[in-house]
């Protein structure tokens, strides 16, 4: 299985057969490729440059602004994306923005990025909107009848001005000394062929999210090749692959909010950043390989990532869509989410998307 590129300007010109492409990408990886995304590479690259000159900023600089309740700065090592098998953090620092509105933040912010609020807003709004029109081919796929307010039923409960765990992210790995010796990188996570994970496995939280990478590769998603049949018996292992960088195309992929919300009908797909040697580059299991993949752990490596999220007070009971209800649900999906009866049997859970978010934070920041 491949990750499909699907060219969006086909959403203006042809809305249904585009949202058909998205919802197809989404029951079976989980994950695509958008080209004619709408979002400027100027703007794109501007980002880039900001991100770098904040991650240059002395430890101490950046430390005045750590995380909590979800911004602000995280150090290499603080997070810890794949908790039940990484003993130590992920090696990689991060910055993550909350709303952005009207010049106004939700956070304190370095001067850095108080100095350049107008592109951060720009940014963040830009990728709501592409968001926004993802999700409306969700409701076009879905068919969410007009009662229900037809392609805006998602986008109703994504306003952007409201309370919810939307959160623009921008991601720094940096490049590890000696590593082919290994010497004094004892802390580093590895994987079962030596390959050092950089980004534990995990799925996101949100709806969904926007990849922008550049230069450096080294995202590979785990597929299961299930063909989209919804069935459970099938004996097929799962495999990483590699999401390469594609010129002027994002990635875009599906979150566990999604997944629950549709019954897991949309794949919430697991996926990692790791980088691999010279020695090991050879065993790269993909059909792209030949896209920017190689001996990336001599460079630094830049990523920007947008979560879209519902509204904090938004359940998740299934998505009012004739699909939806006809579509047996996957009941695996409940172990991400769902609650224990008093039998300890996991059940599907009034949860709502804020309650969701709150869940998957304290365990990926435990012990930091
Ligand atoms: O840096 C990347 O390419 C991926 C990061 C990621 O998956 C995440 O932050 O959720
Ligand atoms: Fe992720």
């Amino acid at each position: 299985m491949s990750i499909p590129i699907i060219d969006f300007s086909l959403f203006e010109e042809n809305s249904i057969i585009c949202s058909e492409q998205i919802k197809e990408a989404s029951k079976t990886i989980g994950f695509f490729y958008l080209k004619n995304h709408g979002i400027k590479q100027e703007l794109i690259d501007e980002m880039f440059e900001k991100s770098e000159s904040y991650f240059n900023l002395s430890q101490e600089e950046k430390l005045k602004h750590n995380m909590k309740e979800n911004n602000g700065y995280s150090a290499i090592y603080q997070e810890k994306l794949d908790p039940q098998n990484q003993i130590n953090g992920d090696f990689k620092e991060v910055f993550n923005f909350g709303k952005i509105h009207n010049g106004k933040t939700s956070q304190e912010l370095p001067q850095l990025f108080k100095d350049n609020l107008i592109i951060l807003e720009s940014f963040s709004k830009a990728c709501h909107s592409l968001c926004m029109k993802i999700l409306q081919s969700f409701a076009i796929a879905l068919k969410i009848p007009q009662s229900s307010r037809g392609k805006y039923w998602f986008e109703d409960r994504h306003r952007y001005e409201a309370q919810s765990g939307n959160t623009l992210r921008i991601l720094h790995y940096p490049i590890i000394i000696n590593n082919e010796n290994n010497n004094n990188n004892d802390d580093i996570n590895k994987g079962e062929e030596g390959e050092i994970i950089r980004a534990g496995s995990h799925s996101d939280y949100g709806s969904l999210t926007i990849l922008f990478q550049k230069d450096i590769g080294g995202l590979e998603i785990l597929s299961n090749n299930n063909n989209n049949n919804n069935n459970n018996n099938n004996n097929s292992t799962p495999q990483w692959i590699s999401a390469p960088i594609i010129p002027n195309c994002v990635l875009i992929n599906i979150g566990d909010l999604l997944e629950f919300w549709s019954k897991g009908l949309f794949k919430s797909t697991i996926h990692r950043v790791v980088f691999r040697t010279s020695k090991d580059a050879s065993f790269l299991n993909n059909n792209n390989n030949n896209h920017h993949h190689h001996n990336n752990h001599n460079h630094d490596r830049y990523s920007i990532a947008y979560f879209c999220h519902a509204e904090d007070d938004v359940s998740l009971n299934p998505i009012p869509s004739k699909i939806i209800d006809e579509f047996e649900e996957d009941i695996r999906i409940w172990n991400k989410i769902g609650e224990e009866d008093k039998y300890g049997k996991k059940t599907r859970t009034k949860m709502t998307a804020g309650d969701h978010l709150k869940y998957k934070l304290e365990v990926s920041y435990k012990n930091g």
